[in-house]
């Protein structure tokens, strides 16, 4: 979904078997007005090295990325005290109604979000919109869990700083093991460069400092939590060299070079992904793998120009933010 907010689907009131889960579908499908929303840019990673760390706030990945204006916007729906119950006292074991483009959709992170911010039993629901690909290396699961930290907070007058609601959704994504990185991009906005890996006060961050164009095609996902459970040493050396690389000629050129170069070291290339990066190499543009997702990015028109129906967006300066 672009910058644009919207309303809720109001077709999405099928019948659910959970206890309390029709009233709390309602509550999702009319609550626009009641709801807290924020905006958060999609991010596709080009390179990255994993370090993970007892700490979840001082685990992470180093890389770069870029963050995009196609991105994710996320409704939580504060529960109505007068008509749905308190979950303190309910023996529901999957309580809120998380729906992804309007339907039912289990995303851990959004919950995990939930519980740290404590909001569980006082949310109706959580609505998480966006015309991306979904597992496909947009980082969709850590715009879903920052989101819903902004949100809450506004919803429920948490009194947590921007800090602090990064912090609960980078530790919530980790522990997932749906990403390391994206919350913290997502949080910035432009072209991050993730210099030390870790939630605020841990991590550190530069940028890239340009924008344009960018064309994406998707091929289909690439199990986030799969990749990183395997063994990431050589994976991370690559990372590791890419942004040494990367920090040595901060431009977007670089970007896509070094990254291209690490999808290739780190065998995460897929053949389709190397066919329409050469495509648009010959084309004379610039394309990399988006990580982790059977995705190509291109600066500009280079996928077009190579023959491609892409979609089309922009480098988003800005970082999340509420509606
Ligand atoms: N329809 C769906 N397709 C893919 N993932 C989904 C879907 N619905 C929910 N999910 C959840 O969304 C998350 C996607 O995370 P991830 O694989 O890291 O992808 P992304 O690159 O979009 O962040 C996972 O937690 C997955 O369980
Ligand atoms: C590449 C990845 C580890 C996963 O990204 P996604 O599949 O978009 O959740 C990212 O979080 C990063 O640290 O760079």
């Amino acid at each position: 979904m672009t910058d644009d907010p919207s309303g809720t689907d109001p077709s999405t009131t099928d019948a659910d078997p959970r206890v309390g889960a029709v009233d709390r579908a309602s509550a999702v499908d009319s609550g626009t007005d009641a709801s807290s929303r924020a905006f958060v840019p999609g991010h596709v990673t080009g390179f990255f090295s994993a370090h993970p760390d007892e700490n979840p706030r001082s685990a992470g990945s180093r890389g770069a990325g870029i963050a995009l204006a196609e991105g994710v916007e996320v409704s939580v729906v504060p529960a109505d005290g007068d008509e749905l119950p308190s979950r303190s006292g309910s023996t529901d074991p999957s309580p809120i109604d998380v729906r992804l483009n309007g339907e039912g959709a289990d995303i851990e992170p959004v919950e995990a979000v939930l519980s740290a911010l404590d909001a569980t039993p006082r949310t109706a629901g959580v609505e998480v919109e966006t015309d991306l690909p979904v597992g496909a290396g947009f980082g969709v699961s850590g715009a879903a869990a920052l989101g819903t930290a902004l949100a809450v907070n506004d919803a429920f007058a948490c009194g947590r700083s921007e800090n602090e609601l990064v912090a609960v959704a980078h530790v919530a994504e980790v522990e997932a093991g749906t990403g390391l990185g994206d919350v913290v991009a997502q949080a910035r906005g432009g072209i991050p460069i993730r210099i030390e890996p870790g939630a605020p006060g841990y991590g550190s961050l530069d940028g890239v400092p340009a924008t344009g164009r960018i064309e994406y095609v998707s091929f289909g996902e690439l199990s986030t939590a799969a990749v990183l459970s395997e063994d990431t040493a050589g994976l991370s050396a690559a990372g590791e060299r890419a942004l040494s690389t990367l920090r040595d000629d901060p431009t977007l050129s670089t970007l896509l070079a070094s990254s291209r170069r690490f999808a290739r070291e780190a065998g995460l290339l897929v053949p389709e992904v190397a066919e329409a990066i050469d495509l648009v190499d010959d084309a004379g543009g610039e394309a990399a793998m988006g990580m982790l997702g059977r995705t190509v990015i291109a600066l500009g028109d280079g996928l077009s120009a190579a023959g491609y129906d892409p979609d089309v967006t922009r480098i988003h300066q800005a970082g999340a933010r509420l509606l």
